[in-house]
């Protein structure tokens, strides 16, 4: 089989996808991210033996947002077991990410860890698992990439604490029917700072490794089992990209995971990991050109798990 020229193959999918037109919009509900230009472009594939390639601006850093929400979600498995979805389904919500209609009807338990109430679950319990819940996230990101630059853009935090009367309200209807352990307040602290980490396509590539072996992290020691890890993928195919997911496992056909930063992380089992960041989003928030060059590669590659 011929070796593949990731290089080319980078250059050739981001050629496509801006060639497409469309741009979308920066988040602007945090301030602090509305000035991003909505098409700017990086992207980065790293492969299961540690090999990372990029084009555009793949090295520089960005506001993971939500992508975060994959990394809580493994080590909170990883820390605490199975017991995590006694808190939080596993169901795509059809709604936006940052809704709050189901929450009364579901008597508090969130459909899944990808959207902002699932993933405020989840933050809580690895805050109780580990004392420090974005500590955890960062130490796994930089452990991951090799970077020990990456870590949380405070200012972006505070953005979002300003305006998060949306996140605040949901915390605090979950906590009614006492499905949260630690006081609101800290559950939301470590849920922004977890979300304001700033990392770069390559960072991000490399740390998705992890799902790409299997659970396996990159010194060789085991994170989750090979089920656990086929869980979570299972779980970003089906509510990765929120009220999209449908669309983007029409268009991508991988796991994925994004966030209003403009990032897209997405996994190719038993081979790599791919992470494109351009700011500007589409209504359900996904990045318009990450999710077309994501299209692109494995349209023109067949690397999709379909
Ligand atoms: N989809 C996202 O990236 C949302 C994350 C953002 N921090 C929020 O809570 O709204």
């Amino acid at each position: 089989m011929a070796a593949v020229d990731y290089q080319q193959l980078l250059q050739d999918v981001m050629a496509e996808a801006l060639g497409g037109g469309a741009r979308g919009r920066s988040a602007d509900y945090i301030p602090a991210l509305a000035a991003a230009d909505p098409g700017a472009f990086g992207m980065a594939i790293a492969t299961v033996d540690g090999a990372v390639h990029g084009v555009g601006e793949w090295e520089r850093a960005f506001s993971i947002q939500s992508v975060s929400k994959l990394f809580t979600l493994a080590l909170a498995l990883a820390e605490g077991g199975d017991g995590l979805w006694r808190g939080v389904g596993r169901e795509p919500s059809g709604n936006p990410f940052n809704s709050l209609v189901q929450l009364e009807t579901e008597h508090g338990i969130p459909r899944n860890p990808f959207i902002n109430a699932g993933a405020l679950v989840v933050t809580d319990r690895l805050l109780e698992l580990t004392g420090d819940a974005v500590g955890a996230v960062r130490e796994f990101l930089r452990t991951e990439s090799g970077n020990p630059e990456v870590g949380t853009d405070d200012a972006v935090a505070a953005s979002e604490a300003r305006h998060g009367h949306r996140n605040a309200a949901l915390a605090h209807f979950i906590a009614s029917y006492g499905n949260l352990r630690n006081p609101v307040d800290s559950v939301l602290a470590h849920y922004y700072a977890h979300c304001a980490i700033s990392a770069s396509c390559r960072d991000l590539a490399l740390a998705g490794l992890f799902l790409a072996r299997h659970g396996v992290r990159v010194d060789g020691s085991r994170l989750l089992s090979r089920s656990e890890a086929k869980r979570i993928n299972a779980v970003m195919l089906t509510c990765g990209t929120y009220d999209a997911a449908g669309e983007f496992a029409y268009r991508v056909g991988l796991p994925g995971k994004s966030g209003v930063g403009g990032g897209v992380l997405a996994i190719l089992p038993g081979r790599g990991s791919v992470c494109v960041w351009s700011p500007g989003l589409d209504a359900a928030g996904n990045s318009v050109l990450g999710v077309a060059a994501l299209d692109a590669l494995t349209t023109a590659t067949g690397w999709s798990v379909f």
